[in-house]
């Protein structure tokens, strides 16, 4: 189980009237602020320049550029020739706009090369068997030691001295890079349930990597592209400066830095051009890259728009009482897959609210999307989000992190193993409330103590691992109780708990509620627990709320043919024990792959032909009930 501060703010670049918000105009979070900076202008412009030089020079200065002048050899600068001349005369002003495309052109292609060997071989420990997987790591952590320049000179004179051999050059030192980069981000991908379910279900490893990994991992590697550009460019005119690439007749930007260079104590103006050419390019390429990192950083879904954002839709009036009000949230993610959509969710001070559905229905994305926890490359969009009737875009880190606890399954992986756990609690008074060292320490014991752990002292200066399970899940809820939470999200909290530990755990929850006057967002798939601890259930299927009740309605009140299917796959004591237990026949549908109609229409016996083709609304049905189902409510 994990307990985590959320991060600052969430992702929503605009508010729930469609018009973009304050923070998003102008805060730190939006994407279109990072483009107005000074550095991104600076590189647009520059790299704008170095476009259409590319494309014009040679068109306009080629003429100029190759003009032999036998009365103007090795001159200085002049009004005729601002950059002077070269040994046959030649003017070095028009050559250093014509050598522009060459030099862009050589950068580009060793830019790809190594771009495609980086990719190729980060990529081979996801497809290739353990052994032969551990040696493309090796290779790929030994390449990136060695140093590029010496990776580049080697290559350049193995494969011949000129243009071919200085771009092999760059691109063999450029890979290592990528391959590290690859490696780094298919690692973090791998470990998605969806690529684990992927590999369960026998789907081949090159598939995985193709279909899986490298969509998902696409958008960083395209960024670190336009900033290799920079580095690409300024290395082959350090090759070329060496005489290790371009040979006359042709010539780049390094070649004319070499040529020049002979004549720098005479004449610097000479060198100066073509320098000057390489650090504008060079600069250019690297602002921009960092630009377009920045901006896919701060761009609403947090991780780059590699899935349109649905726009937000305007809905009434706010709830002043609400501690959490969520309106049409939708999470989707790359390949058209949606699985939440336009959920909203509205929880009172002090209510307990369980959020109740089978696997895969959105429960967790939509706790994760509260807390801005949403993992790449996932995209959130919503109506509107406030918690304690503050909109959570325009709260800080440390207000969201004090306002929300949140609390996951694994307890474990909520603690770092390294650290005393009285520290770790600490920390959170430390850099949420400010508070000294000493205060913090008092106030970590208090909360675990808090929380029933016995002996709180003792237990503070232990590490995570002599801890039991269900100590440790009472001293992550503790470390949501450093702050004042507003509303504590609990997403299957006693879920990897024996059943013993999983009620002193449930009953704590109720007890904090009672005791803080926190709201408590309840995530289990779970009816029965739900039931007993909840007030209110939101029942979720195929990423949408189907029915709302309150928790006492649950066994005679359900209406929703789900809810009724929920509650009767449960065994009770009149249950033959010998016979499978009652499940729902059929699966939910696939993110990707919920029609129009009613999501759970091809599973309900009462399905009727309006079901599978128009989808129903969320409509009251009954005291603080309300069901989305045409055979119920019509
Ligand atoms: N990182 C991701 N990338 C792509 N799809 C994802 C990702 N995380 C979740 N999904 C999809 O979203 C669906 C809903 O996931 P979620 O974890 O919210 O379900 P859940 O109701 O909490 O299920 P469970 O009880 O098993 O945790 C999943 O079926 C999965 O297909």
């Amino acid at each position: 189980m994990r307990a985590r501060t959320a991060p600052d703010g969430l992702r929503a670049a605009e508010k729930e009237d469609g018009v973009p918000s304050e923070r998003a105009k102008k805060g730190p979070r939006s994407g279109g602020g990072v483009w107005r900076s000074a550095p991104a202008l600076i590189g647009g412009v520059l790299v704008l320049l170095m476009a259409v030089l590319a494309v014009a020079g040679p068109i306009i200065w080629g003429e100029a550029a190759e003009r032999i002048d036998a009365g103007a050899i090795l001159q200085g600068a002049s009004a005729e020739h601002p950059l002077g001349t070269d040994n046959l005369g030649r003017d070095l002003l028009a050559r250093v706009l014509v050598a522009g495309r060459y030099s862009l052109a050589l950068a580009l292609a060793a830019t790809l090369i190594g771009a495609a060997g980086g990719i190729l071989l980060g990529a081979l420990p996801s497809v290739l068997p353990r052994r032969a997987a551990r040696m493309a790591t090796g290779t790929v952590n030994a390449l990136v030691a060695f140093p590029g320049l010496l990776l580049a000179m080697f290559t350049a004179v193995v494969s011949g001295l000129g243009a071919r051999g200085a771009v092999l050059g760059i691109g063999v030192a450029i890979a290592p890079g990528f391959a590290r980069l690859t490696q780094t981000l298919a690692a973090s991908v791998a470990g998605a349930d969806y690529v684990a379910a992927a590999r369960m279900l026998g789907v081949p490893r090159r598939r995985v990597l193709a279909r899986h990994i490298l969509p998902n991992i696409a958008e960083p590697l395209i960024l670190n592209l336009a900033q290799s550009l920079g580095g690409a460019l300024l290395g082959l005119a350090g090759m070329s400066f060496l005489g290790l690439g371009v040979q006359p007749p042709d010539f780049d930007w390094g070649r004319l830095l070499f040529d020049g260079f002979a004549r720098i104590y005479v004449t610097p103006v000479v060198a100066l051009g073509p320098a000057a050419a390489v650090a504008l390019a060079g600069i250019g390429f690297n602002l921009l890259g960092d630009t377009l990192a920045r901006a896919a950083a701060r761009s609403p879904a947090g991780q780059g728009d590699a899935v349109r954002p649905e726009p937000p839709r305007p809905s009434g009036e706010p709830d002043p009482d609400a501690v959490l009000e969520l309106r049409d949230l939708t999470v989707s993610f790359p390949g058209g897959s949606t699985p939440v959509r336009e959920l909203s969710l509205t929880v009172a001070p002090g209510e307990i609210v369980g959020l109740v559905g089978e696997s895969g229905s959105g429960k967790s994305l939509t706790a994760a999307a509260i807390g801005g926890l949403v993992p790449y490359p996932g995209a959130v969009t919503y109506g509107r989000l406030r918690l304690g009737g503050v909109d959570v875009a325009t709260m800080s880190g440390k207000e969201l992190g004090t306002a929300l606890a949140m609390v996951f399954q694994d307890p474990m992986a909520s603690l770092n193993p390294a650290l005393k756990v009285g520290g770790q609690l600490a920390e959170v008074a430390v850099v949420h409330q400010g508070a000294g060292r000493a205060d913090a320490r008092r106030r970590a014991v208090d909360r675990l103590g808090h929380v029933r752990l016995p002996d709180p002292a003792k237990h503070a200066a232990q590490h995570p691992h002599e801890l039991s399970g269900g100590m440790r899940q009472r001293a992550v809820i503790a470390m949501g109780l450093m702050g004042t939470p507003r509303l504590i999200v609990a997403d299957e909290p006693t879920t990897a708990l024996d059943v013993t530990v999983q009620r002193q755990i449930l009953r704590l929850l109720r007890e904090v509620v009672e005791e803080t006057g926190a709201a408590l967002l309840f995530i289990s798939h779970d009816i029965a627990v739900v039931g007993e601890l909840c007030d209110r259930v939101v029942v979720m299927y195929a990423g949408r709320v189907v029915e709302e009740l309150p928790a006492d309605r649950l066994a005679d009140g359900a209406a929703h043919p789900y809810t009724r299917a929920l509650i009767a796959s449960l065994p009770d004591l009149d249950t033959d024990r010998s016979r499978p237990l009652a499940g729902i026949p059929g699966t939910q549908p696939a993110p990707a792959q919920v029609g129009t109609g009613c999501a759970f229409a091809g599973r309900c016996s009462l399905a009727t032909e309006q079901c599978r083709t128009e989808r129903p609304e969320l409509v009251v049905h009954g005291p603080r009930q309300r069901v989305a189902c045409w055979e119920v409510t019509s």
